[in-house]
């Protein structure tokens, strides 16, 4: 599998905008840097003319300029070492490679190997969800993580005492990645699918939780599927957009009998909890 990186030459204070808008057209892993935004997707998914099309719209504005390479997943590798800095969540929960030192003092460990599944640019989506979940019990719960990455949250989840845990993403390196983290945590038969939700046989109405931290669009066309994995009363938390975005995302939600019960917000990246009624 190979990776494209993008890099965005523009001033800092325009790095935002091309920030959200690439994560509107499936870049999810980023990294701002002085005078540029480096941005990475597979391979397969890279658009040249949606990129064009983002750049031009914002040209007069900002001058920016673009330019891109492919790249192998073992310099991805390389790459995510050195800039993979451990997520730490309100002093309660750390999130650390294998290669970073423990933190006992942390009531929640969780240990990953770091491949392509989450980036800086996301760590405030990954940390918001984190903060969501501690706040709520998940105690003897069945759960579905979608866009499962690493499979931080699944592992989070399990970690709170859920005690069913199954997980979803696209990509089958995230697959491979997530299966090794579950186990690096003590997880065992976790069912880990690959695909789109609809692809997907699940079991209707049997999820007390669904986690999805993917991006806007997707959560948009995805909402009613995770609806119909949800109980009345289970619930549901998205991340993967920002502040501004929220009222789209819970106008949807709303179409499919889903209230917002508490929103949280880090570097303009929202986290929503909804509950179905
Ligand atoms: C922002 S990352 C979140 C990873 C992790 N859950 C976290 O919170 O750090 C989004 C993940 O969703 C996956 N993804 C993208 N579109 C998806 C879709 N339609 N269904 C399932 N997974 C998807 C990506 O491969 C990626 O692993």
């Amino acid at each position: 599998m190979t990776f494209i990186q993008l890099t965005i030459n523009c001033a800092p204070e325009y790095q935002e905008i091309f920030l959200a808008e690439l994560a509107e057209i499936g870049f999810d892993t980023f990294e701002e840097k002085e005078e540029e935004l480096e941005a990475y997707i597979a391979s397969e998914l890279f658009q040249e003319t949606a990129v064009r099309e983002v750049v031009q719209r914002y040209k007069e504005l900002t001058q920016a300029k673009y330019s891109y390479q492919e790249i192998e997943k073992e310099n991805w590798n390389e790459e995510w070492e050195k800039n993979y800095h451990p997520i730490e969540v309100e002093g309660k929960c750390r999130v650390r490679a294998t290669f970073h030192e423990a933190k006992p003092e942390f009531k929640y460990e969780i240990v990953i190997i770091p491949k392509m599944s989450f980036g800086t640019g996301h760590h405030a989506t990954t940390y918001n969800m984190l903060s969501l979940e501690m706040e709520n019990d998940f105690q003897g719960k069945s759960v579905l993580d979608v866009g499962t990455g690493t499979g931080v949250l699944a592992i989070m989840a399990h970690k709170l005492g859920a005690t069913h845990i199954e997980a979803t993403d696209v990509d089958d390196w995230c697959i491979e990645n997530s299966t090794e983290n579950f186990g690096l945590n003590d997880m065992v038969d976790v069912p880990t699918h690959q695909g789109v939700i609809d692809e997907i046989k699940l079991n209707q109405g049997q999820y007390n939780v669904v986690l999805a931290n993917i991006n806007k669009n997707v959560l948009l066309v995805e909402i009613p599927s995770y609806a119909k994995l949800l109980p009345a009363g289970g619930e549901l938390y998205l991340s993967g957009f920002y502040e501004s975005d929220i009222h789209d995302i819970t106008e949807k939600a709303k179409e499919h009998n889903l209230s917002l019960d508490k929103s949280v917000i880090k570097d303009n990246w929202a986290a929503l909890k909804l509950t179905k009624y």
